[in-house]
């Protein structure tokens, strides 16, 4: 098995011994600390997902950005694992879909969509003091996050994770792109640029 595969074993094992009050209770911490960011204070479009299971809750942010007035999109998996996008447009727009993901039922925007975001949250299982982030595996953000290089879009890139899952180091290959930040329910810690190679 892989580093990351390895890695990603261990750190599932550990979000599964959370019990739903602590999966609740984390939740509502990241709202406000993801809210007290000043890249979110500011945007006007921000790309994020539907958190599920014992991920870090996401729904509490979601109707925050959105009831101030802020386009929220929202991942929808392809069968290539690429990712298409949809507005969200409220709890009760959203439906169960493949993987025990809860997904927008709206018009599809297609995976381009992305580039419009200032801000992009991301799912993730750790990240380390470079901002490496280990994926669930499927490479989605992955192709995201080469698809904003590809358009020189530079939306700020944050992931959401559990405090422990701020790591000292995650396994990098050369697809991997860091991200600027992580919010975790301790508060928020950025990372410092990539100087020149
Ligand atoms: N909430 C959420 N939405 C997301 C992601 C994510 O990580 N979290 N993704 C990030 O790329 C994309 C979906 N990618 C996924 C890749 C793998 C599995 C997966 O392995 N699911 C398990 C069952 C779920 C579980 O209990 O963990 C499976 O199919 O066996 C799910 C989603 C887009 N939407
Ligand atoms: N730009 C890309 N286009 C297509 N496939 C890619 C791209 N980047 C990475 N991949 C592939 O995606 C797979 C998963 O990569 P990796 O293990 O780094 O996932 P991850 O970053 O942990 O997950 P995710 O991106 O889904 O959060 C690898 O097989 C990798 O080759």
């Amino acid at each position: 098995m892989s580093r990351k595969a390895l890695l990603r074993r261990e750190l599932l094992a550990a979000r599964r011994l959370l019990t739903s009050e602590d999966v609740r209770d984390a939740a509502a911490v990241l709202s406000a600390v993801a809210s007290d960011l000043p890249e979110l204070a500011s945007a006007r479009t921000v790309a994020a997902y539907v958190s599920v299971g014992r991920e870090p809750g996401t729904h509490v942010l979601l109707d925050a950005l959105r009831a101030r007035g802020v386009r929220v999109l929202l991942p929808v998996l392809l069968p290539d694992n690429d990712l298409d996008w949809a507005a969200y447009e409220g709890p009760e727009h959203l439906a169960p879909a493949g993987r025990g993901l809860l997904e927008p039922v709206g018009v599809r925007l297609g995976p381009e969509a992305v580039v419009a975001a200032d801000v992009v949250l991301l799912p993730g299982l750790a990240v380390d003091r470079r901002g490496m982030r280990l994926g669930r595996g499927g490479g989605s953000y992955d192709r995201v996050l080469a698809r904003l290089a590809a358009a020189g879009a530079h939306p700020a890139l944050v992931v959401l994770l559990y405090d422990d899952e701020v790591v000292a180091q995650v396994p990098e290959e050369p697809h991997d792109h860091p991200v600027d930040a992580a919010v975790t329910p301790a508060g928020a810690r950025h990372f410092a640029p990539r100087g020149p190679a």
